[in-house]
């Protein structure tokens, strides 16, 4: 199945210059879609909670901040950018009263369209830009002149020019200098949800910490365990974003490829295939989602206890400390940009 890509020259930014862009929520992904929209010429207003604390930070960057409702009513593209969970009820308090025949409804992510949380009016557009990486390199990316690829979707085009105002809008993020690939809400949510709970986050958080314990466990000092299985992580992940699992191969010893060819297999191995399959089969049937907004409606209990073991776990104060000699490497997880 071949996908359609989109480039900066199949853009044009000009139709998203002609729009007042509402993005509600200004953390990680707010940000920087604010932000870079900003520089890309397009007249933006952020809308957050009296109380928020995000609101000095948009307000030291100069870009006006009203109440969601406030902001809602004034655009005509509202980009929601609050938490996931959260996006339901700031959809019926402060932005179904204020969409209109002709405005757009645009998110990050899929979740809340794709498992039936938000239903918008058959009259107005929505779409989705999501960039396919953190909000914090999102904005390091589109200044450094540079972008994060993006999927664009259209779920409803009551204008007929859904799309190309979506592709205007990635395009004034950077997403279409690195390409937007056109999707679907349900191909976004269930493909960005497996990435970051099998492979990305999950995934790789439980492998990196279980290589550590495996190490120290057999008596190996922390500090060389984290180097192995934290720190050069990102050199052997660098390889791959370049050239490939290839090009990794390549520049690795032939002992290493032969140990990565022989044992790798041995490490995620078809039981670990079956559990990936499982989860996916739990997103793909909406249990995931049930469970999430479940956790969240109780205040989270499990999320702040396995937060806090995370936050506990040694190879994070081995890891404090060596970083603390890195000035490159060691940057405040708040930063804004
Ligand atoms: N994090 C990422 O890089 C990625 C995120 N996404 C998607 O982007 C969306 C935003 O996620 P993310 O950037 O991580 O979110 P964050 O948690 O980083 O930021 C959420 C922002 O929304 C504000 N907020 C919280 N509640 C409300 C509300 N009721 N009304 C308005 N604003 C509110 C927060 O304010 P306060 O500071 O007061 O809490 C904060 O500014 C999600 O749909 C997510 O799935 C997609 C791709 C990657
Ligand atoms: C990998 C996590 C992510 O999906 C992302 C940065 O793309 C997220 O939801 O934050
Ligand atoms: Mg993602
Ligand atoms: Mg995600």
């Amino acid at each position: 199945m071949s996908v359609e890509v989109y480039y900066d020259d199949d853009a044009d930014l000009g139709l998203i210059q002609g729009r007042k862009v509402a993005v509600i929520g200004y953390g990680s992904q707010g940000h920087a879609h604010a932000l870079s929209l900003r520089d890309s010429g397009v007249d933006v207003v952020i809308g957050l909670p009296a109380g928020s604390k995000s609101r000095p930070k948009a307000e030291e960057q100069g870009l006006r901040v009203l109440s969601p409702a406030e902001a809602a009513a004034e655009a005509d593209v509202i980009m929601i950018l609050a938490p996931d969970t959260a996006q339901r009820a700031l959809y019926t308090e402060a932005i179904a009263p204020n969409l209109a025949p002709g405005k757009a409804l645009f998110f990050g992510h899929g979740f809340n369209i794709r498992y039936g949380l938000i239903t918008p009016p058959a009259d107005v557009d929505v779409a989705m830009v999501a960039p396919k990486g953190p909000g914090h390199l999102v904005r390091r990316q589109y200044v450094d002149g540079k972008g994060v690829p993006c999927l664009v979707a259209v779920e409803q085009d009551a204008s007929g020019t859904a799309f190309q105002l979506a592709l205007s809008y990635a395009k004034g993020i950077g997403g279409t200098r690195a390409g937007a690939i056109r999707t679907t809400f349900t191909e976004e949510t269930e493909t960005d949800l497996f990435g970051e709970q099998a492979v990305l986050c999950g995934g790789a958080a439980a492998l990196v910490q279980t290589g550590f314990e495996v190490l120290t466990e057999a008596g190996y000092a922390p500090e060389v365990a984290y180097f192995e299985c934290l720190h050069e992580l990102k050199l052997i992940v660098d390889l791959m974003y370049e050239g490939g699992i290839a090009r990794m191969r390549y520049s690795v010893s032939d002992t290493a490829e032969y140990g990565d060819l022989s044992r790798g297999p041995r490490v995620i191995d078809s039981r670990v295939k079956e559990k990936m399959r499982k989860i996916l089969g739990e997103i793909q049937s909406g249990e995931f989602a049930r469970e999430w907004v479940a956790e969240d409606e109780a205040g989270r209990p499990n999320f702040a206890k396995w937060r806090a073991e995370g936050a506990a776990h040694p190879i994070e104060e081995t890891g404090q400390k060596l970083r603390a000699m890195m000035s490159w490497v060691d940057r405040p997880i708040t930063e804004t940009a």
